[in-house]
């Protein structure tokens, strides 16, 4: 990206916008040589607690922060700008599912998602985090018909990296020599992190974990419950594992994968393995020139297609809720 480029963050003054805005502005996000003028937006309640996380920026005195904007106006707070992050909403509690926060943090993405249609650019980038984020991000593109289709996108990058890590972990090895896991569907409960394609030191993952039934039972289970698994412990939802996925999904956007390899991001759907036109479901895709494709032709099997449909439906239904 050239120039300075305009990052905005939702939800700014809360647990996750803490852990993300060092990395945003020491240039994980972007690199070490891209200034960016960073945008923060929170509710009326929390802007004096913005006001001093806007204080500690300037006390950090980053050399790729050329400004700060801050406030409670998203028509003021996402104009023109390059990459908006959507943390804003509320995080669900112990023994809550992420879909419980529908009606609450939908209205969230409807307000904002008009926003945005008025004051966004056709090449503004969004990721939505907040929950249920494949739903939040399916309204927010809804409400704001004037930007691409191809610029809405919610995190996954989670789910895949907790995957990763699982699959490192078993095979006894670092999860950097772990590519390709794929994360199909809904970021909830029903997810289906997929394996099948994946490789460990480049042989298959299947090869190298030699145990199916780890990798069709326990496995799947754990990566589902991580995020609730890590509520119940520490009372809070996750917020530095968040903030990682979400530099790491915005980073593979704006400057791709590398040759061979694809990560999971949740996109409106071109009908691609059969699933319906518009839903927000998470694909393994590849980016290239900030745009990202859906991996095409990888086999499917029985397995893999029920799991598929069963987060399909559960997003078919979330849709119809939201938009109802
Ligand atoms: N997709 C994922 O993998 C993933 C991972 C972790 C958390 N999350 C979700 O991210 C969201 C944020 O989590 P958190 O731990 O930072 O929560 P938090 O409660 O600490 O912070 C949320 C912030 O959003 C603000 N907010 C509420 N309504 C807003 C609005 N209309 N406009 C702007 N800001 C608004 C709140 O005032 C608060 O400061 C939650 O919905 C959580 O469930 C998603
Ligand atoms: O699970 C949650 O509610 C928070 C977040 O979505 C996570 O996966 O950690």
């Amino acid at each position: 990206m050239e120039g300075v480029v305009k990052v905005c963050v939702t939800g700014a003054a809360g647990q996750i916008g803490y852990s993300i805005i060092p990395m945003i502005c020491s240039g994980n996000l972007l690199g070490p040589n891209t200034q960016i003028d960073l945008g923060l937006l929170d509710i009326p309640q929390c802007e004096e607690a913005l006001r001093g996380v806007v204080m500690e920026i300037q006390d950090c005195s980053y050399p790729l922060i050329t400004s700060i904007r801050h406030g409670s106006d998203p028509r003021d707070i996402l104009r023109d700008a390059d990459i908006i992050i959507f943390l804003g909403g509320f995080p669900r509690k112990a023994g809550m599912e992420r879909k419980e926060l529908l009606q609450r943090n939908c209205n969230i993405f409807k307000e904002q998602g008009a926003a945005l249609n008025e004051v966004g650019k056709p090449t503004t980038l969004c990721l939505v985090v907040a929950n249920p984020a494949n739903t939040n991000c399916l309204i927010l593109a809804h409400y704001a018909p004037n930007i691409p289709r191809k610029n809405f996108s919610a995190m996954t990058r989670l789910d895949h990296n907790r995957s990763m890590h699982q699959i490192a972990a078993k095979a006894r090895t670092h999860s950097s020599a772990v590519k390709n896991v794929t994360i199909w569907g809904n970021h909830s409960s029903t997810q289906y992190p997929d394996v099948n394609h994946g490789t460990v030191n480049g042989h298959p993952i299947k090869q190298a974990v030699n145990d199916d039934a780890w990798l069709h039972g326990e496995f799947i289970t754990t990566v589902q419950r991580r995020g609730a698994a890590i509520i119940e412990a520490r009372k809070l939802s996750s917020a530095m594992s968040a903030a990682k996925a979400a530099v790491d999904h915005i980073r593979t956007w704006v400057h791709g994968t590398p040759e061979g390899e694809h990560v999971s991001m949740a996109v409106l759907s071109d009908g691609s393995y059969d699933i319906d036109q518009g839903l927000c479901y998470s694909f393994p895709v590849t980016c290239a020139n900030k745009e990202w494709h859906v991996v095409q032709g990888l086999h499917i099997d029985e397995f893999s297609r029920e799991k598929m449909e069963i987060t399909k439906r559960e997003l078919i239904e979330e849709r119809d809720e939201a938009l109802s």
